[in-house]
C-alpha cells in the first residue's frame, strides 16, 4: 500500500495529507464508511460537529484494531457554538461522541458565528484554551479569508496551524492560500474534487489519458504537488481505493501549470464566499 506523506505543522506536530472527510455521510452510515475508508488505508479523518455523526466516526476507530495514535482526527467548531462556556461544551461533546482524550486538530468551522455577540478573535482565545489543556493537539480554523487570518496575527499569539478553505481546479483561492502560506499555516483544500464537478474537465481528463490515471486521481495529485492537505468523501470502497491510489505517479510542472489555469475565480466556488454568507447553518 503507497505510503501517505506526513507534512510538518507550524507547532512541530504532524499530519498525513491525505486524509477521509464525512461531510454529507448520514449519521447512521458514518461507522460503517469510516470503518470502510479505515480499512482501505486511511488514517486521518475530517469531521465536524455541523455534520452530526462524530459518534459514527468514534465508534468506527473503536471498533477497528488501529490505537489512538495511529489514527489523525479533525473536528470543527459549528456556527451555533462559540460563546466561550457553549464552546467549551460543544467540544466536551466532541471528545465523548468521538471517545477520545484530545483530538489531533480542532479548527473554528466559520468566522461567522451565529447566536453570540463577540467575534472569532475571543473564539480562537477558547481554542488556545483547549490546546494549553492537551484536548486538542493542535488547532486552527476553516473559510479564514486573509483579513480573518490578518485579525488573529493582530490580535493574538497563536498562528493557527492549518486554514481549510474550498479549493479546487475550478476555485483555486489563491489569495487565501497565499495569506495562509505567508503566515506559516498549511492549507487543507475542501471539496478537491469539487463534489465532482471536476471531473468531466476535458484538460484533465486528456492529462488524465496520457498519464494512464483516473481524473479523479490526476486532480487530487494536482493537490498534493501543490503542497495542500485533502480529504475527498467518498461512500464507495472502490472510489475511496482509487482516491487512495496517487502516491505512485508524478504530474509534471506543465501538468500542474494546466491544471491551475483552470480557475475561473469566483464563477468557480462550489459553496459560500465567508465574505458574502449571512447565513450559515447551525
Ligand atoms: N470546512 C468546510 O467548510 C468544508 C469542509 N469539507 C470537507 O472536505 C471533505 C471533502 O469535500 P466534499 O464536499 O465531500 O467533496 P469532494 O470534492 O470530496 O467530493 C465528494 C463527491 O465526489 C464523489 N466522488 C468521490 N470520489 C470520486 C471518484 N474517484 N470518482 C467519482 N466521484 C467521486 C463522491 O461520491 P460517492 O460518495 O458516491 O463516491 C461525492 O459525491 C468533506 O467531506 C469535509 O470533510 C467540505 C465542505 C466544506
Ligand atoms: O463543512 C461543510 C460546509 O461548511 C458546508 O456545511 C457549507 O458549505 C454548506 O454547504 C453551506 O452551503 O452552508
Amino acid at each position: 500500500m503507497a505510503t501517505v506523506p506526513n507534512l510538518t505543522l507550524n507547532d512541530g506536530n504532524t499530519i498525513p495529507q491525505l486524509g477521509f472527510g464525512v461531510f454529507q455521510v448520514p449519521p447512521e452510515d458514518t461507522a460503517k464508511i469510516t470503518g470502510l475508508a479505515l480499512d482501505a488505508g486511511y488514517r486521518h479523518i475530517d469531521t465536524a460537529q455541523m455534520y452530526g455523526n462524530e459518534k459514527g466516526v468514534g465508534e468506527a476507530i473503536a471498533a477497528s484494531d488501529l490505537s489512538r495514535d495511529d489514527v489523525f482526527i479533525t473536528s470543527k467548531l459549528n456556527n451555533g457554538f462559540h460563546e466561550p462556556d457553549v464552546a467549551r461544551k460543544a467540544f466536551d461533546q466532541t471528545l465523548a461522541d468521538l471517545q477520545v482524550e484530545q483530538v489531533d486538530l480542532f479548527l473554528i468551522h466559520w468566522p461567522l458565528p451565529t447566536r453570540y455577540d463577540g467575534d472569532f478573535v475571543s473564539t480562537w482565545k477558547t481554542l488556545i484554551e483547549f490546546q494549553q489543556q492537551g484536548r486538542a493537539k493542535s488547532i486552527g480554523v476553516s473559510n479564514f479569508q486573509p483579513a480573518h487570518l490578518a485579525r488573529l496575527a493582530e490580535e493574538t499569539d497563536v498562528v493557527p496551524a492549518v486554514n481549510q478553505i474550498e479549493v479546487h481546479p475550478f476555485w483555486t483561492n489563491e489569495a487565501a492560500r497565499a495569506a495562509s502560506h505567508d503566515a506559516g499555516i498549511l492549507v487543507e483544500a475542501w471539496s478537491p474534487i469539487a463534489q465532482g464537478g471536476v471531473l468531466d474537465d476535458p484538460t484533465i481528463s486528456e492529462i488524465a489519458r496520457s498519464v494512464g490515471r483516473s481524473t479523479a486521481q490526476v486532480t487530487l495529485r494536482w493537490h498534493v504537488q501543490r503542497g495542500d492537505i485533502i480529504f475527498p468523501k467518498s461512500s464507495s470502497p472502490e472510489r475511496m481505493a482509487e482516491n487512495f491510489a496517487i502516491f505512485d505517479f508524478e504530474l509534471s510542472d506543465e501538468q500542474v501549470d494546466a491544471i491551475s489555469a483552470l480557475d475561473k475565480g469566483e464563477e468557480g466556488r462550489t459553496g459560500p464566499n465567508p465574505d458574502e454568507f449571512d447565513y450559515i447553518p447551525d
